[in-house]
């Protein structure tokens, strides 16, 4: 039987017309609207094109947004300047800054010197930490957070399943592996040292691919009726000059054998840009002293 398609979109449509709900009530309470600064240095085009859809977003939910776009040789000083001025500024509740950032820029120094109550990304030591030690107040990592979304919506709890995670960077594979730990999952993080990938993937009941590698995860490696998140967004060559996005996993068998997956586009992607206005939302009510929205 074909998998349930997982959708992305309609889930992010559902989650920002909730913040924008709470945006118009946090306005009636502060006078303001939450704010969103992103960050973006150097020209490339695919990191310009998201730095824009999230600046449309952001506006759609109402909140404000500010975007700084700065010459890929910018000095790491000066880059640290602007995080220094974003943090002081009371109208902004999120700090963005875009990854990756140029080889001369240290882009851990960069995510350490944001205000860790702005740091919508989640990507701070101190909320890295929070995450890990199940803290309730943890910003969490907006791709990681969509992928439990949907996760939650396609098979309510999650206790006792055995999930897979391919991938251990710090914005996608740890973190979900975190998140999926503090819903009782048995873990298990594979990575490229990972022996016999495809029998370690065959026993998951929850399989999350977020490699960078085209359709890399096979139909044979899953376990049936599985549930498949595919993080990877690979631009690939699709002939006569066009290119096409496909994901981590090889989608057209993978459909065949998991109970439910999501498509790229339209799965994870639209969900991290989803959790970045609720991650600001909360930041904003956090900031001002209010009652956190509930449910989002
Ligand atoms: N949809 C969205 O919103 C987002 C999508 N992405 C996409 O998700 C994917 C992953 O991103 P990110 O985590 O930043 O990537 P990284 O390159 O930081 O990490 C990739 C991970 O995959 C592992 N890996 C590489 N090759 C293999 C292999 N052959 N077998 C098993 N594991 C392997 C690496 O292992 P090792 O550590 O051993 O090197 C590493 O841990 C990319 O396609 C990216 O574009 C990323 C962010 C947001
Ligand atoms: N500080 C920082 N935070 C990030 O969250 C961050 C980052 N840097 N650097 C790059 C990655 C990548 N990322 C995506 C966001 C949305 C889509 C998205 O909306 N994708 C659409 C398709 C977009 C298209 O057509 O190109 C989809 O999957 O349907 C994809 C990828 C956030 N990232």
């Amino acid at each position: 039987m074909a998998a349930r398609l997982i959708d992305g979109r309609a889930a992010a449509q559902e989650v920002r017309a909730r913040v924008a709900q709470e945006v118009e009530r946090f306005r009636a309470a502060t006078g303001r609207a939450p704010g969103l600064a992103t960050v973006l240095v150097g020209e490339d085009p695919a990191s310009a094109v998201y730095v824009r859809s999230k600046g449309k977003a952001t506006r759609e939910a109402g909140m404000e947004s500010v975007s700084h776009n700065l010459s890929a040789d910018i000095g790491e000083a000066e880059l640290l300047a602007l995080v220094d001025q974003l943090n002081r500024d009371p109208a902004i509740d999120g700090i963005l800054v875009q990854l990756p950032l140029p080889g001369h820029i240290d882009s851990a120094k960069v995510i350490a010197a944001i205000d860790p109550a702005k740091d919508v990304d989640g990507f701070h030591p101190i909320n890295a930490g929070k995450l890990a030690i199940g803290a309730a107040d943890a910003l969490v990592p907006c791709t990681p957070f969509g992928c439990l979304y949907l996760l939650k919506q396609e098979l309510g709890s999650l206790s006792g399943l055995d999930a897979v995670v391919i991938g251990r960077s710090n914005i996608v594979g740890k973190p979900m592996a975190m998140l999926l730990l503090g819903e009782s999952c048995t873990v298990t993080i594979a990575h490229s040292r990972t022996k016999d990938l495809p029998a370690v993937v065959r026993r998951a009941d929850i399989v999350v691919a977020a490699v960078g590698r085209p359709e890399m995860v096979k139909g044979d490696w899953l376990k049936s009726s599985a549930t498949v998140i595919d993080v990877g967004i690979n631009r690939v060559d699709a002939g006569e000059g066009k290119t096409r996005l496909v994901g981590d996993v090889a989608f057209d068998d993978a459909q065949k054998v998991a109970g439910a997956i999501t498509p790229v586009p339209g799965g994870v992607g639209p969900m991290t840009i989803a959790m970045l206005l609720r991650n600001t939302l909360v930041a904003a009510h956090r900031r001002e002293g209010l009652a956190e929205p509930a449910g989002l």
